[in-house]
């Protein structure tokens, strides 16, 4: 156990205050708080995306080892930390389930408004990750013909599961972005979509974004929107965060404020992720594999009653996934108050992911109860 080691974290991750106390000196600062001087003699630092972790705020300090409580990382300067051999970490899969669930509620959510037949679309996943994987694993379930491109996954296994990005637009219905911010390289996705990407559009298709807003270039996807080749646009990340354009908002069919992730189970992930790597790096002596004690409950019953009669597979799963989150009401939220971007994510109310809750099927089939128990459902 090392009293002195000191940690700097950021004060809107949940379940840590209390947790490293007994074990190290930490201080909780707003994000806008932590910077160069305040890290003069720390040695750790527990972020999320809101802290850029570059030279400007690094240099001249302690800092040895930083944790972000995402799975996002492009807020770390991964080469200054090489040159100056300071570790980092974060968080990977830790909201995936939170994102597959924002995922699900919007596209049902668009299918029921639009009287779309989903089991008769083909969905083009770019970047097939910890998050795209899961996308991928929802729409084969539901029926959906399904496109996958990502292009550093394909080098690796050399599968054949993987389309070209020309042939993933010109066939797909509906278009879903799940890769990282990468600057540059050859994997480069920073306007990954932009006016060349929009050009090659055939016909009207639904489009969502809950990678980075950085991803999409906002111009090209407004003169898109405008020209018909977005039917539907489902947005939670934006660029430049937290002002975020206002036009664009008001072409969207769905808005919310980068919350695609914010599940209390994502975030319990995300905390018990830096917790358990940060013990390891300092030797602090706190229990092998913590994990928050509890996770708050929210404000519906645990147990859903769907009866099956007389509906079709869509109609139910809209149903079950609408009683564990209900996307218009951060939708409502952010086009109600757009200058409250960052206070609306600090003040999230508490979400549970589906395998939180029980499913009751009345007049249930053995086709509907496969669909449910996949979908991470508990089955009653
Ligand atoms: N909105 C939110 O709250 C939220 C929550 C979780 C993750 N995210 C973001 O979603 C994205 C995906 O997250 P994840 O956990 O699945 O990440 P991941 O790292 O597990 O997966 C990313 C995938 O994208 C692939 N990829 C990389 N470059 C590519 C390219 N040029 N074209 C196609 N594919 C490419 C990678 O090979 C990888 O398989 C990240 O940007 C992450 O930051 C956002
Ligand atoms: O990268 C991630 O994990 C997600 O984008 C996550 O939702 C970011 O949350 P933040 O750190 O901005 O609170």
């Amino acid at each position: 156990m090392n009293k002195k080691i000191k940690i700097i974290a950021d004060d809107k991750i949940p379940f840590l205050k209390g947790v490293l106390e007994p074990f190290a000196s930490i201080q909780y600062l707003n994000y806008s708080q932590i910077n160069n001087e305040v890290l003069k003699d720390a040695d750790s630092l527990i972020v999320r995306t809101r802290t850029k972790c570059d030279r400007n705020l690094l240099d001249g300090t302690n800092v040895k080892f930083i944790a972000t409580a995402t799975i996002g990382f492009d807020h770390i300067d991964t080469k200054y930390c090489k040159e100056k051999n300071i570790k980092w970490i974060n968080a990977p899969g830790c909201n995936s389930g939170s994102v597959l669930q924002y995922f699900a509620s919007a596209l049902l959510n668009i299918a029921h408004k639009k009287n779309i037949l989903l089991k008769e679309k083909t969905i083009g996943i770019i970047g097939v990750g910890n998050v795209g994987s899961k996308i991928e694993k929802f729409a084969r379930t539901i029926g959906m013909n399904v496109l996958l491109n990502d292009p550093p996954r394909e080098r690796m296994e050399s599968s054949q599961k993987f389309v070209l990005l020309d042939y993933l637009i010109q066939n797909s219905d509906i278009i879903t972005f799940h890769v990282p911010l990468n600057k540059d390289g050859v994997d480069r996705t920073f306007h990954l979509a932009d006016e060349n990407f929009f050009k090659k559009f055939n016909s009207p298709k639904i489009l969502i974004n809950t990678s980075r807003g950085e991803v999409i270039k906002t111009e090209a996807l407004k003169n898109a929107v405008k020209q018909k080749k977005i039917s539907s646009l489902i947005l939670d990340v934006w660029e430049n965060e937290p002002q975020i354009d206002n036009e664009l908002l008001n072409l969207t069919d769905i808005a919310t404020p980068h919350i695609a992730g914010y599940s209390a189970d994502g975030k319990a992930n995300g905390t018990a992720v830096c917790v358990n790597q940060l013990n390891k790096f300092f030797n602090l002596g706190l229990n092998e594999n913590w994990y928050p004690e509890e996770i708050p409950l929210p404000n519906n019953s645990i147990q859903i009653v769907v009866d099956c009669k007389d509906k079709s597979f869509q109609q139910i799963i809209y149903e079950l996934v609408n009683h564990t989150y209900k996307i218009f009401g951060d939708d409502a939220r952010l086009r109600n108050s757009i200058d409250t971007f960052e206070q609306q994510r600090a003040n999230y109310p508490v979400r549970r992911e589906f395998n939180f809750y029980k499913v009751k099927l009345l007049n249930g089939y053995k086709e509907i109860e496969n669909i449910i128990k996949q979908l991470g459902f508990n089955l009653e």
